[in-house]
């Protein structure tokens, strides 16, 4: 018999619960039996900024020791805080049909930010949220936070804040879409690249296993997160950046003839600067597609932002 294949996590409940999802695909794709293995990391157990910690590849970084240690085999990842580079010896295997990748408001007294009076207070620990909330000139306040999920949420329900903005994905996964009243236009507000999708990553040399977790692939996924970390990486942007990407990929009638469509958006902190493009073509050139889009966006001045953005003291690190 086969033993089962060891899934590394952390023991967030958002963590948990992708991971679970991943699990139970996994199973139900192959039969294999797949054991949960929480792996705690020092971003969990700290409450220093995320920023003086090493951002959220301090995540990251104990589940990739993990793998190279052969403590476990595979591990799930929210692809959006995962670092454009690639790590050695290590394959992203699958990256499953991601979630919707918007973001959402949840406020007081079921309001959307239109109906939210200036002044009101809104939590994000993002640069990329705050820029975007703040080039709506609603007179909104951004006030950074930081801390799981449900800590976020429980600031709106205490009365702290008038609101917080969150990625759908995770809310669902969670359960929590009861909580939103707004789920935000990516016209306002352009997700994190990557954001809604997850990376399932195992040591490269495991070729039969990176052969076995391509069942969980989706290639349309797969061709819209490349396109939007393209257009991250060519920025030189990390995700503490305030650049926002979604790509969609549309079939096509005939074979081969699916076309991709990416937006992308870099705001200077103020919300006074915003740059907002998009690119479309052939989804097998999705890279390609990422790398136009960040020309288009330099070609407009994105470099002095993105520039202007490194310089000051990196805030908070989350996307
Ligand atoms: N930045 C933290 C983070 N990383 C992944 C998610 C869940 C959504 C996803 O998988 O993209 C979240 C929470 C959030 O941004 O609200």
């Amino acid at each position: 018999m086969t033993p089962p294949l060891r899934l590394g996590t952390r023991g967030s409940k958002l963590a948990m619960a992708q991971s679970r999802g991943v699990a139970e695909a996994l199973t139900a794709a192959t039969g294999r039996a797949v054991n949960l293995v929480e792996i705690t990391t020092y971003g969990d157990v700290s409450n220093e900024p995320l920023a003086t910690i090493g951002g959220t590849g301090v995540f990251v970084n104990a589940l990739r020791e993990a793998l190279l240690d052969d403590r476990v085999d595979l591990a799930v990842h929210s692809l959006k805080d995962l670092p454009t580079t690639p790590a050695e010896n290590l394959t992203v295997a699958a990256i499953p049909e991601r979630a919707d990748p918007r973001d959402v408001l949840c406020a007081r007294d079921d309001l959307t930010l239109a109906e939210l009076p200036p002044g009101s207070t809104i939590g994000t620990g993002s640069p990329r949220r705050a820029a975007q909330l703040r080039a709506l000139g609603l007179e909104l306040e951004v006030v950074p936070v930081r801390g799981n999920v449900d800590t976020r949420m429980a600031k709106v329900t205490s009365g702290e804040l008038d609101g917080i903005v969150l990625a759908r994905a995770g809310l669902s996964r969670l359960g929590r879409l009861d909580a939103v009243t707004e789920v935000l236009d990516p016209l306002q507000m352009l997700p994190a690249p990557g954001q809604g999708a997850l990376a399932v990553e195992c040591r490269t040399a495991d070729e039969e296993l990176v052969g076995t977790l391509a069942v969980l692939d989706d290639p349309m996924t797969r061709a819209a997160v490349t396109a939007e970390r393209t257009l991250l990486a060519v920025l030189e942007a990390g995700c503490s950046a305030p650049v926002g990407a979604y790509a969609v990929v549309a079939e096509g009638d005939a074979p081969q003839s699916d076309e991709l469509y990416i937006r992308g958006a870099v705001v200077s902190s103020d919300g006074a600067i915003s740059i907002r493009k998009s690119v479309t073509g052939p989804v097998e050139e999705a890279e390609q597609l990422g790398r136009t889009l960040a020309g288009d966006l330099l070609d407009d001045g994105a470099g002095t932002v993105v520039g202007a953005e490194l310089k000051v003291p990196k805030k908070e690190n989350v996307s």
